[in-house]
C-alpha cells in the first residue's frame, strides 16, 4: 500500500438517488478526511440509512460523484466499494447469528486475504467470545462485534447507521472508546448516524445537518457539546 492509499479521503459531490424513481437524496456533498470523526443528524426520515446505503452502493445514485481515495465508486456493486476501503456497520448490526464471532470475521476478511488477529486488539472482550455464536451475545457486544467485522476488511473510511440503537450507557461509552481508538491509531475515517446525542457529541469533530435528502448546515463541535440545542436539532 503506498503512502497516499493510507490517507484515503472520501468526496461525496452532487450525490443523488432514490427507491423507484422517487427522490429521497437530492444534492448531498461533504467530505471526510483521512481520520476525521464526521456526524450525520436530521429527522426521521430525512434520508440518513439511504445516504449510507447510497454510499456503500446498496441503493443506486442517479446522480453525483463518490470518490474514495480518488477513485470514483458511485454505482459500483457494494463488494468493489468494500474493496476500496468503504466499511459499513447498518443499522440492526446484521451479523450472521449461527456463525462464530471469529467465522463472522473472517468472512470480511476473507476478500483481501487479511488476518484478523490485529482486529481484537480493539475488541478484547470479544476475543474471549471468539468461538460463541454472534446470535448469543448481549446487544452490545453483538454492536461491536458488527465494527470489528467491518474493520476485518481493512476499511480506509467507515460507515456507522445508528450504532448506538438499543445499548445501555455504559455500552454507549465503551463504543465511544473503541470508535475513537479506531480513528486515532488507523486513520480511519468515520462518517457516524446516530440519534444518540451522547455519542455524537463525545465522537464526532463536526457533523452534517440532513434535512429532506439535502446538507442544510453543519454542526460546530462546540455546538454538538450543548445536548440541550443538539436535541431541538433532531427534535428527539
Ligand atoms: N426501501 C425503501 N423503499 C422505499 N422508500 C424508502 C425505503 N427506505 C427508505 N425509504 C424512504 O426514504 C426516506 C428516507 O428514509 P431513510 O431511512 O433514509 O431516513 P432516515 O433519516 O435514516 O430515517 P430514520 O432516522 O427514521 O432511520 C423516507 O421517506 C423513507 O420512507
Amino acid at each position: 500500500m503506498s503512502a497516499g492509499e493510507r490517507h484515503v479521503r472520501l468526496e461525496v459531490a452532487g450525490l443523488a438517488a432514490g427507491y423507484r424513481g422517487v427522490p429521497v437524496l437530492r444534492d448531498i456533498t461533504l467530505d471526510v478526511r483521512a481520520g476525521e470523526r464526521v456526524g450525520v443528524v436530521g429527522r426521521n426520515g430525512a434520508g440518513k440509512t439511504t445516504l449510507l446505503a447510497a454510499l456503500i452502493g446498496i441503493v443506486a445514485p442517479t446522480r453525483g460523484t463518490v470518490r474514495l481515495g480518488g477513485h470514483d465508486i458511485a454505482g459500483r456493486p457494494p463488494y468493489v466499494i468494500a474493496a476500496h476501503g468503504l466499511g459499513y456497520v447498518p443499522q440492526g448490526r446484521r451479523l450472521f447469528p449461527r456463525l462464530t464471532v471469529d467465522e463472522n470475521l473472517r468472512l470480511a476478511a476473507r476478500s483481501k486475504n487479511l488476518p484478523t488477529s490485529g482486529v481484537y486488539d480493539y475488541f478484547p472482550h470479544l476475543a474471549d467470545r471468539r468461538h460463541q455464536l454472534a446470535g448469543t451475545l448481549s446487544g452490545g457486544e453483538q454492536q461491536l462485534a458488527a465494527i470489528a467485522r467491518a474493520l476485518a476488511g481493512d476499511p480506509k473510511v467507515l460507515l456507522l447507521d445508528e450504532p448506538a440503537e438499543g445499548l445501555s450507557p455504559v455500552a454507549v461509552e465503551g463504543l465511544r472508546d473503541t470508535l475513537l481508538a479506531i480513528s486515532r491509531d488507523r486513520g480511519v475515517g468515520l462518517l457516524l448516524v446516530e440519534q444518540n446525542t451522547t455519542l455524537l457529541a463525545a465522537t464526532v469533530e463536526r457533523a452534517l445537518l440532513l434535512e429532506k435528502g439535502s446538507v442544510v448546515g453543519e454542526l460546530t463541535a462546540e455546538q454538538l457539546g450543548d445536548e440541550q440545542s443538539l436535541r431541538v436539532f433532531l427534535s428527539v
